[in-house]
């Protein structure tokens, strides 16, 4: 299985935004550093979502980067994309290591040390930890747990904690300092006027 990467721009694909324009800057500054996790509504047909997959695994391609497909894992296999990520109303995690295969990357969400060990044990090669802080691009998400819950999963597990919501390169520093590996943005990324310049301060933050 390839390292890694720490910086995971998750796809924005509410109406107004362009989430393959964002995609190519994130890469163009990222490079294999990048992980493009495409998520797509829940209301977005599977074509819609393969179309989309299939468009940034070649643009992933071109940099050696990683990209993981959200919840729909046969929309990952179908594109040949390196993994996927799976939550609570998603198939188990061992049900999508054995649709995925033992050579895939599988996130996936916890938010307590008790959920994060069951995950790891199931199969999952990294955690999707979150809500950090407040989010506005996902509704109906419980409180924020912050730097100190995703410390407190970093500790019981060994594998990459990948903390999301509501991370900004300001907030990267206390969630590393707290265990996370790396970070997953939607809004940080989608929403900036120039995402490339924004990959570049999240990267910086991440390294630093
Ligand atoms: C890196 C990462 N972490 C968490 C999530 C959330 O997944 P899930 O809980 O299944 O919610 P949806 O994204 O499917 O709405 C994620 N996608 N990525
Ligand atoms: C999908 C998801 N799961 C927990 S928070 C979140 C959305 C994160 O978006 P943002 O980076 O804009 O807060
Ligand atoms: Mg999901």
């Amino acid at each position: 299985m390839p390292s890694l990467g720490r910086l995971h721009l998750v796809t924005d694909t509410r109406p107004g935004r362009d989430p393959l324009t964002v995609v190519r800057a994130a890469l163009a500054v990222a490079r294999a550093e990048l992980v493009v996790q495409v998520r797509v509504a829940d209301s977005a047909t599977d074509r819609e979502a393969y179309d989309l997959a299939r468009r940034v695994v070649a643009l992933c391609a071109g940099y050696d980067a990683t990209c993981l497909v959200n919840d729909r894992l046969h929309v990952a296999l179908a594109v040949g994309a390196g993994g996927g990520h799976v939550g609570a109303d998603d198939l188990p995690v061992g049900a999508a290591r054995r649709v995925l295969g033992s050579a895939a990357v599988l996130g996936a969400t916890a938010r307590d040390p008790g959920t994060a060990t069951e995950a790891v044990a199931a199969g999952a090669s990294y955690l999707g930890v979150g809500p950090c802080h407040p989010t506005g691009t996902k509704t109906g998400l419980p409180d924020p747990i912050g730097p100190a819950g995703v410390g407190a999963v970093a500790a019981a597990v060994d594998v990459p904690v990948i903390a999301i919501g509501g991370v900004t390169a300001a907030t990267v520093p206390a969630l590393r300092a707290a265990g996370a590996y790396g970070v997953a943005v939607v809004g940080a990324l989608s929403a900036a006027a120039d995402p490339g310049r924004a990959t570049a301060e999240l990267l910086r933050a991440l390294t630093c």
